[in-house]
């Protein structure tokens, strides 16, 4: 969606507040749209809280969303600008819901933290994830990963946009609360290749090259979008 020319101040949002777990990683896998790291959420022991959310919710996953070159890949627009790419961190209501796939059925049942990728530094928290990818070139593909703190893909600014919105592939259900993240975080061009070397394809079946695995920019229709910072 477009942030900021349709955002308005709420001085009632109150910070975020981040607290993960990193013992809590599970694996690293591709499933032929993105590639994904999942955590151990049977427990309150990487959560997040505040900001515009009225309970804790609990990390489930996190993924990314990429173009085939530098010019787009993001899904949210800052002042009509796309960045190369997107991180989804996303998390669940547990106080309310007892599983994942309820919680995903629910308008409050998720909670899923944007943050935007721009080309620049070389990112050193990045390259953990980036040396695992050779491993899970095709769709379905697995490998372990047992500790990794997601808080080091997080910018420090506290800023952020909020609003009432969907998940963006299918199901597509209207249960997230978006909280997109004001500040980038910088990677390199080699991480952002790393991410493109990826496939969308099974081994032994022709190769898909893994890009532009974004949903469309959709219109924001009567939706306000909140800022936490003025
Ligand atoms: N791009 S995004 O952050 O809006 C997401 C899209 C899909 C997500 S999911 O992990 O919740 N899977 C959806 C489901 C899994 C099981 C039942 S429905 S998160
Ligand atoms: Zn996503």
């Amino acid at each position: 969606h477009p942030l900021w020319q349709n955002s308005v101040y709420d001085p009632v949002l109150k910070p975020l507040k981040i607290s993960y777990d990193p013992t809590t990683c599970l694996h690293i896998w591709n499933n032929g749209y993105s590639f994904l790291v999942e955590f151990d959420d049977s427990a309150d022991r990487s959560i997040i809280v505040g900001g515009p959310l009225e309970n804790q919710y609990r990390l489930k996953q996190f993924h990314f969303h990429w173009g085939a070159i530098n010019e787009w890949g993001s899904e949210h627009t800052v002042d009509c600008k796309f960045y190369p790419a997107e991180l989804h961190l996303v998390h669940w209501n547990a106080v309310a819901y007892p599983t994942f796939e309820e919680a995903v059925m629910e308008g409050d049942g998720l909670a899923v933290i944007g943050v935007f990728l721009k080309l620049g530094a070389h990112h050193e928290g990045l390259q953990t994830l980036v040396d695992a990818l050779p491993a899970i070139k095709h769709k379905d593909t697995v490998i372990e990963f047992d500790v990794f703190d997601p808080s080091c893909l997080i910018p420090q600014c506290p800023d952020y946009w909020t609003y009432a919105g969907s998940l963006t592939t299918p199901p597509l259900t209207e249960s997230v609360t978006w909280i997109i993240k004001k500040q980038p975080i910088e990677v390199d061009e080699n991480q952002l290749e790393a991410f493109r070397m990826l496939l969308f394809t099974s081994d032994g079946e022709e190769e898909k090259r893994m890009v532009d695995n974004f949903r469309p920019l959709q219109p924001l229709m009567n939706r306000t979008v909140r800022s936490s910072f003025q």
